[in-house]
């Protein structure tokens, strides 16, 4: 049996895409997107089978420039795939950083559990480095397989729910702005300009991947209905977008659900103006919203901020760090803090591994070898799920996964990692 893992020819690509669950019809996410959802039918439906026809499109996209896909062959046999885009993030600062997002990533069923996937990725970490990106990042389909590649949970996500009936706002003056309910063709328009403003500010958001704003439709999908869109303008300028839906149930108990899977919003007005008209939406009974921040505003705005259960939270992006130096450069960090970590061995990217003294601040940070004793050991896993600013380096510790030879250091590095608000990313990829 022969191995190779390499990039694909352009000839390749529909054999790369034919080994993705969701070209073939399978699910390719959590197994039961209706725990984030509710209700008891399937929701949203199985996608079908990719036809001809949107396997020549999703090829000529992907050699559209920006996707770096790998593959991995047995005897010659395409069996595994999977590709970095070429994405920003935003950093503490807030900075836009260059970072490769690892994306349709499957292995045959047949072939699973050999190590195609790890040698796919130290190609696609290798290349990477090759081109400057100092992170990856990605949205796992299961929590139990990116940690061994050095991947990190760094953002998260919460699925909450409303009764309309508890949903008051404490002060129930209006918000200011216009709301207009529109088609597909309007919020394809509108939502890249708001992305954009939110992303500037956002930390843990991403630029969005190529044909992100194509694939927001008016077309029904099964039970869950056809996507709607409501946006917010401020003397005629979008500043706020959200799409929602309104499902279809068989039960009496999931009836009248307003399912909101996405908002975005640039002013405290525009936040404001949507939530009031989707929490008090005439014929519903209830408001779940699948893919939201921990830090909801929300929550602070309501008369009962209890109204506000939260069902679910899970992780979000993983963060890899593949260049420690240059990371922790392209940041900046909250007071003035010097500190000497040791990071033990990283067989993927070794470069990482070593006594390194950071000297972090407002305008940025620096990160050098040093012969000094180090004052905290942390994995390079862990330096991952800090480097947003979300978590708590105490926690961590807490867990083991840091260990403290100086009392304070950990205290120190906490501090200067820390981002509020918590880092978010609206979109998966
Ligand atoms: C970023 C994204 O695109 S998310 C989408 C990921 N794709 C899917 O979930 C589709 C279904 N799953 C698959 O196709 C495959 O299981 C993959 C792609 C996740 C993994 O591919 P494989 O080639 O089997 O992975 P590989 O053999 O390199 O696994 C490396 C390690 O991860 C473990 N592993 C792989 N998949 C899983 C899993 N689902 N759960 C737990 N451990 C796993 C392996 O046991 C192995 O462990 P080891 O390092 O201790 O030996």
């Amino acid at each position: 049996m022969t191995i190779e893992i390499r990039p694909i020819e352009r000839a390749e690509v529909r054999s790369y895409l034919q080994v993705l669950p969701y070209v073939n019809g399978l699910p390719h996410w959590e197994p039961a997107p209706a725990a984030w959802h509710g209700g008891p039918e399937a929701w949203p439906q199985p996608p079908a089978p990719a036809t001809d026809a949107q396997l020549d499109a999703f090829a000529e996209r992907v050699f559209g420039g920006g996707f770096f896909p790998q593959a991995a062959f047995v005897d010659g046999r395409l069996v595994g795939g999977s590709a970095m885009l070429a994405m920003d993030i935003t950093v503490p600062g807030p900075l836009a950083v260059p970072m490769g997002g690892v994306t349709a990533t499957a292995v045959v069923a047949t072939h699973r559990r050999r190590g195609l996937l790890r040698g796919m990725m130290q190609a696609m970490f290798d290349a990477a480095l090759a081109r400057g990106e100092a992170l990856a990042g990605l949205s796992a389909s299961e929590g139990g397989i990116y940690g061994r590649y050095g991947f990190g949970p760094a953002t998260r996500r919460t699925r909450w729910e409303i009764e309309r009936a508890e949903a008051a706002f404490a002060d129930p003056a209006p918000a200011g702005g216009d709301l207009e309910l529109v088609g597909a063709a309007v919020a394809r328009a509108a939502w890249p300009q708001v992305h954009a403003l939110v992303r500037r500010e956002r930390v843990g958001e991403l630029s969005p991947q190529p044909g992100r704003w194509d694939r927001l439709s008016d077309e029904s999908s099964g039970t869950a209905g056809p996507m709607r869109y409501l946006v917010h303008r401020t003397g005629g300028a979008v500043d706020g977008i959200a799409q929602f839906r309104l499902p279809w149930s068989s039960t009496v108990e999931h009836t009248g659900t307003l399912v909101v899977e996405a908002l975005e919003a640039a002013s405290p007005d525009a936040y404001r103006a949507l939530w009031g008209l989707l929490l008090d939406f005439d014929l519903t009974r209830r408001v779940v919203a699948p893919a939201r921040p921990v830090d909801e505003p929300l929550r602070w705005m309501l008369r009962s901020p209890r109204a506000m259960r939260v069902t679910r939270q899970s992780d979000s992006l993983w963060l890899r760090i593949l260049d420690l130096a240059a990371a922790i450069g392209s940041r900046q960090y909250t007071g003035e803090t010097g500190l000497t970590i040791e990071v033990p061995p990283d067989p993927m990217c070794p470069g990482n591994a070593g006594v390194w003294r950071l000297d972090l601040g407002p305008s940025g940070g620096s990160c050098v070898r040093t012969g000094a004793a180090p004052e905290v050991t942390i994995g390079i896993q862990a330096l991952g799920s800090l480097f947003l600013g979300g978590h708590s380096a105490a926690l961590l510790a807490a867990a083991g996964l840091i260990r403290e030879h100086r009392a304070g250091a950990v205290a120190a590095l906490g501090r200067a990692l820390r981002h509020d608000p918590e880092p978010f990313n609206a979109f998966v990829f």
